[in-house]
């Protein structure tokens, strides 16, 4: 499977960055200004996406995003302009606060966009589905269900036996075989987070969009990590859209390789690499020249304005 993106390059310069606007802090109390609140209702959605065959994996034309918070009114993301073709591992780095989770929220239809159009298979987002499989930082199990119930959860309505049998592929897949029976709480962390990989997989998402999955394992794991979701993806072919703050990780997993600008974030790097084909990529010249590349960027829409290198 080759990335149907093309080499587009360094495509625009850094956004403008407020400032002076009444930044929410760390955790601040704010509200979504969407063009519908309804959308950021978490309610499970109807798979519907899935069925839908045109248009490229998900299309974002003019989405920009604001919050209002305590302190104001944030804009936090936008605008962002990005089509992605189906099979492409898309990963998304920037300076830490310039907007990528609120990115991956808007995509997962947790939170509908102050302005723009967001569209998956050609179908507009709005409101969760499990044709887009969410994975968070921290793995989000239910703690009183078994790794295999966890697993399971999102595929309530399918006939027992078709949910047994896909439970199972799945832990086989991610290579919990052993413990379907376990609670969550039993599992080590990189574990837990291959269960929470296995739940957003059951439905068969067309798109996984995975915020910052590794970010709370050891290195070791989290090398280990990278290396099987580079594999369950090279298998199950799924689009994926990757958040992560680690240059060295965006260049090793994306088969096109974003970098957002300061806040609010906008895309300034855009590249397609083939990197994440080959054998060993860290060992390669092209690895290290593109992650030089990518720090040089990030670093300089940090020191812009609007967030901090990662
Ligand atoms: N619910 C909210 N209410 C108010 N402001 C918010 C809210 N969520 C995010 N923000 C603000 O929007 C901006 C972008 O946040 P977001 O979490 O999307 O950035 P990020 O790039 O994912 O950050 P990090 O890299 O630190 O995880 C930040 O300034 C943040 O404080």
């Amino acid at each position: 499977m080759r990335s149907r993106a093309t080499d587009q390059g360094t495509v625009r310069q850094a956004g403008v960055v407020e400032s002076g606007t009444g930044e929410a802090g760390e955790g601040a109390v704010g509200v979504d200004i969407g063009t519908d609140e309804k959308t950021a209702a978490a309610e499970p959605g109807t798979g519907k996406d899935a069925a839908v065959a045109g248009g490229p994996a998900l299309a974002l034309a003019g989405v920009s995003h604001s919050y209002r918070g305590r302190g104001g009114t944030v804009t936090a993301l936008g605008p962002v302009d990005l089509e992605i073709a189906r099979g492409e591992f898309v990963t998304v780095v920037g300076p830490s606060g310039c907007g990528k989770s609120t990115l991956l929220r808007l995509v997962a239809g947790f939170a509908a966009p102050s302005t723009g159009r967001i569209t998956a298979s050609g179908r507009p987002v709005a409101g969760p589905d499990p044709a887009r499989g969410y994975v968070f930082q921290q793995h989000r199990l239910f703690p009183w269900l078994s790794v295999a119930g966890n697993i399971g959860f999102g595929l309530r309505g399918t006939p027992k036996a078709e949910r047994r049998a896909r439970v199972a592929e799945l832990l086989e897949l991610t290579g919990l075989g052993d413990v379907g029976r376990a609670r969550p709480y039993e599992l080590s962390g990189g574990m837990q987070q291959r269960a929470a990989i296995a739940r957003a997989l059951a439905p068969g998402p067309a798109l996984l969009l995975m915020d910052e999955p590794f970010a709370a394992l050891d290195a070791f794991t989290r090398e280990r990590m990278q290396e099987e979701v580079r594999e369950l993806w090279r298998r199950a072919g799924t689009t994926v859209v990757f958040i992560t703050h680690s240059v060295d990780e965006a260049v090793y997993l994306g088969t096109r390789v974003l970098a957002l600008s300061g806040r609010p974030g906008q895309v300034i790097f855009d590249r397609a690499s083939d990197l994440p084909y080959e054998e060993q990529p860290r060992g390669r010249p092209r690895f290290a020249a593109l992650r030089e590349e990518l720090t040089a960027v990030v670093r300089q829409a940090a020191s812009a304005g609007g967030g901090t290198a990662a």
